[in-house]
């Protein structure tokens, strides 16, 4: 396990879903986000996550084309947003997604936040476009421990992944539990913090013990945590390095002195109470 850029994980349906994949959020400049994606992939990238409310899907698509990659050996994720939330909404959500990123099928397709009175019947929608096939796997995003146990309550299928905001400073330890026990994957969002604790004092000594970059000390340990990472660069020289994270290894120390920085602290909204 975890001996190179297309070291997977399994997730609980047997899908193999790359640990490392390039996030997209921000990239609004349309060339910027081809050539991202495009960079990324053609640097051994597998996977691609990016949402509706990015709209940057053209993109993303064109980005995959440009590359000789088949579209079967890429893992590629989007998400409904909440204005679209509900069964039928849901359904013409999805295709308004394929159809931008001129794709036959997606293979993640998940709840971006779990809107009140709307994620259940989202979540029917999920499953009927995963029993039709368009969708290889199914999941959910910024759900709570609560969220999820009210989804396993009534429905046919459980999520394969759980994308939390998720860093050294919101280490999610009992979510990450809960799902471990349940079965679910999870996926880090913001996994570096939007580059907001580079800086921090543990992990830059770290970084100078391995002579790596403190980005990559972070992903590292989201690594060794079994987590999936989703970090987000346009740059070449960032995106090679964030995903150079496979000729190391962080010792038991270290992961608890990582650990450690937890301050529960999120920079993003909390889901109980975001603003839908
Ligand atoms: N499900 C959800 O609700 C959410 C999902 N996401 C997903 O997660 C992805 C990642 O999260 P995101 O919020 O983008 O934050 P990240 O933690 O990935 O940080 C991205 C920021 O860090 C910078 N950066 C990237 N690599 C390095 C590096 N090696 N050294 C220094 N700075 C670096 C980037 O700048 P630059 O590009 O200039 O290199 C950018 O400003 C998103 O792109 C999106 O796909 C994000 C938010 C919410
Ligand atoms: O993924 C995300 C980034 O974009 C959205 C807002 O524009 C966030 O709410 C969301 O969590």
């Amino acid at each position: 396990m975890l001996k190179s850029l297309q070291s997977t994980k399994r997730l609980h349906n047997g899908i193999e879903i790359p640990y490392v994949g390039l996030g997209v959020f921000k990239m609004t400049d349309p060339q910027e986000t081809v050539q991202a994606v495009q960079t990324a992939i053609e640097s051994g990238y597998r996977s691609v996550d990016t949402a509706a409310i990015y709209k940057n899907e053209e993109s993303v698509g064109e980005g995959v084309r440009n590359t000789k990659v088949n579209r079967e050996d890429l893992f590629i994720t989007s998400k409904v947003w909440n204005s679209d939330q509900g069964y039928d909404s849901t359904l013409k959500a999805f295709d308004e997604s394929l159809k931008k990123l001129d794709m036959s099928y997606l293979d993640l397709y998940l709840i971006h936040w779990p809107v009140e009175g709307k994620y259940k019947e989202t979540w029917k929608a999920l499953e009927r476009l995963h029993n039709e096939g368009v969708v290889k796997s199914i999941g959910v995003s910024n759900f709570h421990q609560h969220h999820l146990e009210e989804l396993l309550k009534d429905s046919n299928e459980k999520p394969v992944i759980n994308q939390v905001e998720l860093h050294p400073r919101l280490s999610q330890e009992p979510l990450r539990a809960f799902c471990k026990e349940n079965d679910i994957a999870v996926e880090a969002w913001s996994p570096i913090a939007q580059g907001k604790i580079l800086d921090e004092p543990t992990v830059n000594h770290i970084a100078g013990k391995h002579e790596k970059s403190p980005a990559q000390i972070i992903l590292r340990w989201h690594l060794q945590n079994d987590v999936v990472i989703i970090p987000k660069s346009v740059h070449k020289d960032r995106i090679i390095e964030n995903a150079d994270l496979f000729n190391f290894e962080l010792s038991m120390e270290e992961m608890n002195q990582i650990s450690g920085l937890n301050l529960d602290e999120r920079f993003g909204p909390d889901p109980d109470n975001f603003d839908f």
